[in-house]
């Protein structure tokens, strides 16, 4: 398959403008996964690549064609559908050779080519069955081995796992995983699934009111996210501005004068069941006194939320702690994302954690 490259692509529905310089590639074989919250423009984007919206700026090239101003079905980009869209009064056999037909292809071709899909996709024996009579999950199979049938240069998906239980979502997404991996397909798949991300997807871009606000591995967008909203998006909910004027906070910084935004995960939060003391190790990043406000079982351990000052912290715990009891947190300044506050009407600008590592901690808030 060939590449997928997206330069300054405007995009949109009327006056609307909706994408908004969009620059991205997508190596051969490689699976890029577009996260952001609901209305971000995330299917906008595939559509804008399948040719179901028009672009109205920029070029899109898959592999070296430029294929913007192209129809649809010349394009050779397919998309795997949310709610599988098969023909219900067609076989599984009929459905996957659709494409095949529509192009021409001779019969025995196209025999030939849906039983090899069959096999990939672990159909096989179900060919004279009507999508109809077929689960959730083999329906989704059906919806894929169709797309793959007739050799798309890019494979894009919309969210195709979000019909599914939640059993059969594990199941599936490994699978098509495997099936990227051992075909080697390039694709995009949408999700809001921030997990079905990080396990699916080579990279991941996150998109925020039709922009990319960044494209990076798993782990990096994970690890180092490098804008508030990144951060705030890939479940570090934790946010407090500093300077913050309230005791139950502490973090030794050299520079006073900074405004910051800092953003943590709960599962950062070191927590002890005990208050602040003399003893409390406040060099040891950000230290936070509170009491117990409510606690939450999750299965393998209790997500705690902390009433700090004005602020309600949370915090992962392997016990259940009673409401009111004093504790202190501890979050390692590894695991603080910081990002500068800049001056109004620019962005924040990411600080570098290790630099904030290594600064003398000089001063107890
Ligand atoms: N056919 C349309 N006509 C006008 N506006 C549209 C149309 N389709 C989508 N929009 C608008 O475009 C914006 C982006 O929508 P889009 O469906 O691309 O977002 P999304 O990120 O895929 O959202 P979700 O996760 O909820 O599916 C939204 O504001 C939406 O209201």
């Amino acid at each position: 398959m060939a590449h997928l490259h997206i330069k300054n692509l405007q995009a949109g529905y009327g006056k609307k403008l909706i994408l908004d310089n969009i620059n991205l590639t997508v190596e051969q074989g490689e699976m890029i996964a577009l996260l952001g919250p609901s209305g971000c423009g995330k299917t906008t984007l595939l559509n804008a690549l399948c040719g179901f919206v028009p672009v109205r700026h920029g070029e899109i090239f898959a592999g070296n064609r430029a294929v913007s101003q192209l129809p649809a079905e010349k394009r050779n980009i397919t998309m795997v559908f949310q709610s599988y869209a098969l023909w219900p009064h067609m076989t599984v056999a009929q459905n996957i050779g659709y494409g095949l037909k529509v192009q021409k292809a001779k019969r025995a071709d196209i025999d030939a080519r849906v039983a090899e899909l069959l096999r990939i996709v672990k159909l096989d024996g179900l060919e004279h069955e009507k999508v109809t009579a077929l689960s959730g999950g083999q329906r989704q199979r059906v919806a894929l081995a169709r797309a793959l049938a007739i050799r798309p240069d890019v494979l894009v998906l919309d969210e195709p796992l979000s019909n599914l239980d939640a059993k059969v979502r594990l199941s599936v997404r490994h699978e098509i995983k495997a099936l990227q991996k051992q075909l080697g397909f390039t694709s995009l798949i949408v999700t809001h699934d921030q997990e079905e991300a990080l396990v699916m997807a080579d990279r991941i871009a996150v998109l925020n009111q039709g922009k990319i606000e960044q494209i990076g591995t798993p782990e990096e967008i994970y690890h180092h996210p490098s804008t508030p909203f990144v951060a705030d998006f890939m479940g570090a909910e934790n946010h407090i501005e500093w300077p913050i004027h309230d005791d139950a906070f502490s973090l030794n910084l050299s520079n006073h004068d900074d405004q910051l935004d800092i953003y943590f995960r709960s599962e950062s939060a070191v927590l002890s069941a005990q208050p602040k003391s003399e003893s409390t190790d406040f060099n040891a990043g950000l230290i936070i006194s509170g009491h117990v406000e409510q606690s939450v079982f999750f299965g393998n351990n209790y997500q705690i939320s902390v009433r700090c000052g004005k602020h309600t912290i949370q915090a992962d715990h392997n016990q259940n702690l009673p409401e009111h009891t004093p504790v202190t947190l501890r979050i390692p300044i590894d695991a603080l994302h910081v990002f500068a506050k800049k001056e109004k009407h620019s962005d924040h600008q990411k600080t570098n954690i290790v630099s904030a590592k290594s600064m003398r901690m000089n001063h107890v808030c």
